[in-house]
């Protein structure tokens, strides 16, 4: 049987579409105003403190592609995957994302720091649309992989920073959204946590799913990412293969 020509030509639109994106944020939320600002324009008083985190990026991702974001310390990725991850709004252009995200991007992230474990990964993944019957089926995998049988009826907020990673990752993994958004707090994790972590990764991206992945370990970015998103003072000056990305870095910022 042969494919028809019509299939083989039709356009494959877009998983995440962002177009313009701008985060502008405060830097000194506490400073007054001075006196002389009450008397001024209100642009002048919008601009005073202000900064964009990020500005001017656009992109398109189609499903199945592995991202790294890179970039110095504050040049805008946490920024941009919180843009991905729809839990924080931008402040122009928009992005839009054919489909949930499973996002790991702040190590208390979603969760509730005085609910027990075993009501967070219920309250997770119910939120990311699993039934109560797919939870319970779920349940002793997720605690299983995070190492966390002893700590189940435990406040997330008494965790170490560690099981906390755990926990937040055992249960990102196994959400069915298309998107997985994995921020640098897998460094928390010890080392054999990491390396399973890893293969899930690798598991997960052999189902077809979506990453995006901050990371500055460039053997992690080399292993898991095809393409490269680099930013730098908010802008994405380099989007291209993840080889081609980090040797823009590299030269950049030699050490
Ligand atoms: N809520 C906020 N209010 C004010 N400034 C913020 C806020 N969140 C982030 N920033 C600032 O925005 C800039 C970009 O931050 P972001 O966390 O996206 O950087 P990053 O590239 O992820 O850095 P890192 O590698 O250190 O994690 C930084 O200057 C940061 O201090």
């Amino acid at each position: 049987m042969t494919n028809s020509p019509v299939s083989k030509s039709a356009p494959v639109s877009p998983l995440i579409t962002a177009d313009g994106l701008g985060v502008r944020f405060r830097r000194n939320r506490g400073s007054r105003r001075s006196f002389k600002d009450l008397f001024a324009g209100k642009s002048r008083r919008n601009r005073r403190g202000e900064f964009w985190a990020l500005r001017d990026v656009s992109f398109t991702v189609a499903a199945g592609e592995a991202i790294g974001v890179v970039g110095r310390n504050g040049q805008g990725k946490s920024t941009l995957l919180k843009l991905v991850a729809r839990v924080l709004f931008p402040d122009e252009g928009n992005v839009t994302v054919h489909g949930g995200v499973a996002p790991l991007i702040e190590i208390t992230g979603g969760f509730v720091g005085d609910l027990t474990v075993r009501d967070n990964v219920h309250l997770t993944a119910g939120l990311h649309g699993l039934s109560k019957r797919e939870i319970t089926a779920r349940f002793d995998s997720i605690i299983d992989f995070a190492g966390a049988g002893d700590v189940i009826d435990t406040p997330f907020k008494h965790l170490s920073s560690g099981m906390k990673v755990r926990v937040a990752f055992s249960v990102i993994s196994q959400l069915d959204e298309p998107v997985l958004l994995v921020d640098e707090v897998l460094a928390v994790g010890d080392k054999s946590f990491r390396a399973k972590c890893y293969r899930r990764i690798e598991e997960l991206l052999a189902e077809g799913k979506t990453l995006f992945l901050v990371s500055h370990n460039e053997r992690d970015l080399r292993r898991f990412c095809t393409r490269g998103l680099y930013l730098n003072g908010g802008r994405l000056v380099l989007d291209g293969p993840i080889e081609d990305v980090v040797d823009r870095y590299n030269e950049d910022h030699p050490v």
